[in-house]
């Protein structure tokens, strides 16, 4: 079975992300190691979980100029790691450098374009003196990222219906700011929960507190698994 979970080990350090890849199997999820840990835990801690036979969305939301990301995007596929992130707002020129630079890797990995990020609403994008709304640039970031030749998005599982009709069936729909039904919402704004948000046509759920948070993680994650089944 290949699940469409990917688990977010948002912890401070090493030791509670491998108790808890301890504690689910790879058949379940995947693991999502994102900057906290990374930068704690390196690419040995990577290593680690590739070793327990988990798959690794390394988020590290690489923005920076063209010669830069690509560097960094062929480090990330030297790891092993099955998907990777920059941000589509880098620009053409920094996704295309990155998708050439994935290109030819030995263990190519998925290369996704971030969107908007999940904790931004239209309220938040108009302080920063945008006239598009979150949906609307999803749309022409998305359009872009797939010009580019990367494999998907991220985005909310809100803006999946349009990307699905408008970007087609094989563009991967990676989303974040998925809650179990009465979980609290946190920092993120545009929430949806699982069943959801494969109901609308996303292609992964990225969870992270609604597992980690909860008292049980193993059974948040079989209750995921029964509420999407
Ligand atoms: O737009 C984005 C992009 C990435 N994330 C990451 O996903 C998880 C979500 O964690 P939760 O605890 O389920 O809110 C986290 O690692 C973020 O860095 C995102 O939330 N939104």
């Amino acid at each position: 079975m290949t699940s469409p979970i990917l688990v977010a080990l948002d912890y401070p350090d090493a030791a509670p992300a491998l108790a808890l890849a301890d504690r689910l199997a790879p058949e379940l999820c995947r693991l999502k190691v994102g900057k906290e840990l990374f930068t704690r835990g390196g690419p040995q801690l990577v290593q680690s979980l590739q070793d327990k036979g988990f798959e690794i969305f390394l988020d590290l939301k690489f923005h920076d100029i063209p010669n830069t990301v690509a560097g960094a995007v062929r480090a990330a596929a030297d790891l092993g790691v099955w998907m990777v992130n920059v941000h589509a707002s880098g620009g053409r020129r920094m996704m295309e450098a990155a998708a050439e630079a994935v290109a030819n890797a030995a263990n190519k990995p998925l290369l996704i374009g971030v969107t908007v990020l999940t904790s931004m609403s239209d309220e938040d994008l108009a302080e920063l003196g945008y006239t598009w709304t979150a949906a609307e640039r999803v749309q022409q970031l998305a359009a872009l990222t797939q010009d580019c030749g990367l494999d998907g998005v991220v985005c909310s599982a809100l803006e999946a219906p349009a990307l699905r009709a408008s970007r087609g069936e094989d563009f991967c729909l990676v989303t974040p700011g998925i809650r179990l039904a009465g979980d609290a919402a946190g920092d993120q704004r545009r929430v949806v929960t699982p069943a959801d948000a494969l109901a609308r046509g996303a292609t992964y759920l990225v969870i992270g507190r609604s597992i980690t948070g909860a008292a049980n993680p193993l059974a948040a994650l079989q209750r995921v698994h029964e509420e999407i089944a």
